[in-house]
């Protein structure tokens, strides 16, 4: 394997004298598990939300650590090297960083020759609709030729051919090293989902945008950012114009929904912006903005998905879309706007649009002759609920049914608000698990039903095989099933195990079985 730099570059880098007589040899890659080192690396040891990385310095050295960063709180001690045994022998340099893990990014991207100035790195963030916006425009791109790759939820990799992801934005170091892959497997295009979690914790500081793109904004993980005003907060910082305030480096070219409200104050506040709404009823206003803009004159919703007259700066155009739902011609639109404000040609952007499939488990359709309809759906905020509910309503000529849950150790508050979506838009709910992570199944469920005004019509069945197996026994061939929550996830976690588990698999094997019988 090619070394990717060397112990004096990185002393250096991390702004240590030039002079120091150090010896110098090569390194591979930086780590921030120990779990996961090999020989030649290093392994960078902070102090994490549950555990303090720096106790497994020693398992990183036996596992070939040849160098470590160490996080240090003393701006005395920054950049003081001491050596570690190994072999009985003290040579394994240990250099500590003041504010390591806030520097992290920004050390990753030097290390790894700033690989994001070398591609078009496109930075998705909002509540719902990041994974459906980045894999719409890599869909769009690879059909241009363009290779792209993918950094989300569903997993980092090149556009088809995705390794799952533990989380929806990589940690400082994995974001950098899977983009220096990318500029060796010479890709083009990134399309990546930033989070809110991932833009407070600094794993993306430092990072180069081509384009940053916001999707919307609601309530989900007050938990960790408390009121909706710091977590709005935190994906403005990857729009500011405010060097201060923005967490990465951009161009400047920002593509932001007009029909969200924290969106249309943020486009008042950007001069390098794309608007975009499906409203109709917003395209004068829209025009009026002085700004380049993608909006609609007029939507007509049918079975297959929507008939979307568009009308932008570009230029207008017809597109059949085979995305469901409303908020999915949100989606796709604010993928075009993205592509028309890179410079992708019209003509072909759009004809490209009417190709583009729907994604692994957003409103993806299970249906067998005989049977009742089944979505499943990766809602798991209010505001994705209510949008999934009123998508399946349109397609749905008799009862329409919800199977949902809350993942555990998640914001509780969102809870009952589901359970008030769900009692508005369904008419029939069967509150199951989802992952209960280290909580108990039955007090999720009880926080979820404090949302419901009437106990008409809602069944309790925990265990979500038999919560989906008992409600397709009970549905008729005219209803909709819209299982919430679990998407593409093909695994269940409870308590800190996580099992094999998937919603598609489940309704594939039932509908099969009913088919056959
Ligand atoms: C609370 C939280 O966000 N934690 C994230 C954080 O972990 P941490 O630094 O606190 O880790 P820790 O477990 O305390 O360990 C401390 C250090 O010891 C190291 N360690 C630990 C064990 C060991 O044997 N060896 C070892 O070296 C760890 O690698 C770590 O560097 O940094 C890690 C690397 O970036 C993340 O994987 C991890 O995400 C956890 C798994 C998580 O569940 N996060 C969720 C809340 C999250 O970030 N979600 C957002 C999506 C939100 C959305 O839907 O919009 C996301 O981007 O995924
Ligand atoms: N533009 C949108 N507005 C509202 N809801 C949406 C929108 N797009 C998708 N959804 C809903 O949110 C769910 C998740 O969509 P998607 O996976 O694209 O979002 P995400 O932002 O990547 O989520 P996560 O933060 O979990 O990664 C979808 O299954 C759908 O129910
Ligand atoms: N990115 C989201 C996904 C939630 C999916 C849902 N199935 C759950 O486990 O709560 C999170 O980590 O909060
Ligand atoms: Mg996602």
């Amino acid at each position: 394997m090619m070394a990717t730099s060397t112990f004096k570059t990185l002393f250096e880098l991390l702004g240590g004298n030039q002079n120091l007589e150090l010896d110098d040899f090569p390194l591979n890659h930086l780590r921030i598990d120990s779990r996961n080192v090999k020989k030649n690396d290093v392994f960078v040891a902070i102090k994490g939300h549950s555990v303090d990385g720096r106790a497994f310095i020693p398992q990183a050295i036996s596992a070939g650590a040849v160098a470590v960063l160490v996080e240090t709180n003393s701006k005395l001690s920054d950049l003081k090297i001491d050596y570690l045994e190994h072999d009985n022998l003290f040579v394994i340099p240990q250099i500590s960083v003041f504010q390591l893990s806030r520097r992290l990014s920004v050390i990753a991207n030097d290390f790894y020759h700033s690989p994001s100035k070398k591609l078009s790195v496109i930075g998705v963030t909002g509540t719902n609709g990041k994974t459906t916006v980045t894999q719409l425009i890599a869909q769009c791109t690879t059909l241009l030729n363009d290779k792209t790759a993918i950094l989300g939820t569903i997993g980092n990799g090149i556009y088809n051919q995705l390794e799952p992801a533990v989380n929806t934005t990589a940690s400082a170091i994995d974001v950098q090293s899977l983009l220096s892959d990318f500029v060796k497997e010479q890709v083009k295009v990134v399309a990546m989902e930033v989070s809110s979690h991932g833009l407070v914790m600094n794993r993306v500081k430092g990072l180069n945008c081509a384009a940053t793109v916001f999707t919307n904004l609601s309530r989900d993980h007050l938990d960790y950012h408390k009121t909706m005003s710091k977590y709005a907060k935190a994906k403005w910082s990857l729009f500011s114009p405010d060097e201060k305030e923005r967490l990465v480096e951009t161009s400047g070219k920002s593509i932001i929904n007009y029909d969200d409200k924290y969106g249309k104050r943020w486009i008042e506040k950007l001069s390098h912006v794309t608007a975009v709404s499906c409203q109709p009823k917003s395209l004068c206003r829209l025009k009026a903005l002085n700004r380049p803009y993608v909006g609609v004159s007029m939507i007509e919703y049918n079975d297959k998905g929507a008939k979307i007259h568009m009308e932008s700066s570009w230029g207008n155009a017809i597109i059949n879309s085979r995305l469901l739902g409303e908020f999915n011609v949100s989606n796709l639109l604010i993928s075009i706007a993205t592509l028309l404000t890179l410079n992708y040609p019209f003509f072909a952007v759009v004809n490209m649009a009417c190709f583009l499939k729907p994604i692994c488990g957003r409103m993806e359709v299970l249906h067998e002759k005989n049977s009742p309809t089944v979505i499943v759906d990766y809602a798991h905020t209010p505001d994705a609920l209510q949008k999934a509910l009123q998508a399946s309503r349109i397609h749905c000529q008799g009862t329409l049914w919800v199977i949902f849950g809350c993942g555990g150790d998640r914001d509780t508050g969102k809870r009952p608000l589901m359970a008030e979506i769900a009692e508005q838009f369904a008419d029939k709910i069967v509150l199951t698990n989802d992952n209960p992570r280290t909580e108990d199944e039955i007090k999720i469920i009880h926080d979820i039903q404090q949302g419901l005004h009437s106990t008409d019509n809602i069944q309790i069945i925990p265990d979500r095989v038999q919560a989906i197996t008992q409600t397709l026994s009970q549905a008729k061939i005219n209803d909709v099933i819209l299982i919430a929550g679990k998407g593409h996830e093909d695994y269940q976690i409870i308590g800190k195990t996580k099992y094999h588990y998937s919603d598609q698999e489940i309704v594939k094997q039932l509908l099969g079985a009913e088919n056959r019988s």
